[in-house]
């Protein structure tokens, strides 16, 4: 593994073997790592896991996080997403009644490049003095002279500045029904780069999900008679995603519900007039500690970000859509973590409340938004 500062980490070859570009990241999870290596945030991100010993429970037909890019058509949501994967020590052996096969062969089949046996702990410690950087993994014969590799490295673009939300999403739009069959309401899902388990989170509200690619216009959701929008999580620098930007002030201006979650929250912030950063190193793991203002509540929270809105803890600010307040951040760094309109009509967490993987602490927001759809129904 080199890293564009010139540092090489020597390891032996894990699940396919060649080489991969994208920018080297860290994953605190403990477990998990099906549904990290299937979120669609990860696309162009080597993972680095922290936790010593991967790939004890295998791979299964159940956990996978894909659902983005037409892959609900064939219910396989197991696409693996990340450009890479890099492990301490890899499961010789799978020990669960779920696995349909074990991660080492997954990752072959998908022909995703991974290395194994380096010092993991030496690397994310690297990673947290220096920040997140561009990386490689070479392997078999893409293994050349380090001056080679580094240069390959250093010629891949930058994260900061990505626009990669259109090269997730849904081609064509769909629908989830919910559980139960019937609908108490419509919500339109802007995919960025959409999870499996959002959609779900709805379903079992009683919300039927009209899932739209990333270019979606405020015509096909008014079309559709949505009572609400959902904006999703997605990868790639939120600084670039215009389009989503604009489409969400359409939203507003109409005065519709909205609901946003990661890149989705970054993107709410954006329309309401803030800015967003790099962050040195990010949050990715699932026991992120988050404050809400006002109610001084801790949720424990899933979280999967390398960019943040800039901001203070209970900032409130004028915005064309009325007044709004930063309304979560992180009680580790006090990066925002949240977003809302004071009149509650507009929110969103720059964490993962469908947790999938993670704890459930954060459940409720979908709760909340189902709330608002009622009240505005009534
Ligand atoms: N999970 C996400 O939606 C990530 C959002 C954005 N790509 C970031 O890295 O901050």
């Amino acid at each position: 593994m080199v890293l564009e500062d010139g540092r090489i980490f020597r390891g032996t070859s894990f699940g396919a073997v060649g080489q991969t570009l994208g920018e080297a990241v860290f994953s605190t999870g403990m477990t998990g790592y099906q549904e990290t290596l299937t979120d669609p945030s990860y696309h162009r991100q080597i993972v680095v896991s922290t936790a010593p010993q991967i790939g004890n429970t295998g791979w299964n037909g159940e956990d996978g996080e894909a659902l983005s890019a037409g892959r609900q058509a064939s219910g396989d949501s197991n696409k693996i997403w990340v450009a890479g994967y890099v492990v301490r020590d890899p499961a010789r052996r799978t020990s669960s009644w779920r696995a349909t096969g074990s991660l080492q062969d997954e990752l072959v089949s998908q022909g995703i490049v991974g290395i194994a046996g380096i010092d993991t702990r030496a690397l994310v410690r690297h990673l947290r003095t220096r920040g997140s950087m561009r990386a490689g993994v070479f392997s078999g014969a893409a293994l050349t002279d380090d001056a080679a590799m580094l240069q390959a490295v250093k010629d891949q673009p930058s994260m900061l500045g990505a626009d990669l939300a259109g090269e997730v999403s849904t081609d064509n739009g769909y629908i989830i029904e919910p559980v139960g069959g019937e609908a108490r309401f419509t919500v339109a899902a802007i995919d960025l780069g959409i999870k499996t388990n959002t959609p779900r989170m709805f379903a079992q509200r009683g919300i039927r999900v009209h899932v739209l690619p990333s270019n979606a216009s405020l015509e096909q959701i008014l079309d559709l008679g949505a009572d609400g929008v959902f904006l999703s999580n997605g990868p790639g620098d939120p600084a670039t995603a215009d389009g989503a930007v604009h489409l969400t002030k359409e939203v507003l201006g109409q005065g519709l519900p909205l609901f946003g979650i990661c890149f989705g929250n970054q993107i709410l912030g954006r329309a309401l007039g803030l800015s967003t950063y790099k962050m040195k190193f990010g949050h990715r793991g699932i026991n992120i500690p988050v404050i809400e203002h006002g109610t001084g509540r801790i949720a424990i929270t899933a979280q999967n970000h390398g960019f943040a809105l800039e901001g203070e803890a209970g900032q409130e600010f004028d915005t064309p859509f009325g007044r709004a307040v930063i309304s979560h951040t992180c009680a580790n760094d006090g990066a925002v973590e949240g977003v809302r309109l004071l009149d509650d009509s507009a929110f969103s967490v720059q964490y993962h409340p469908e947790a999938a993987a993670g704890p459930h602490d954060a459940a409720y927001l979908f709760d909340r938004f189902t709330s608002l759809l009622e009240g505005v129904k009534k």
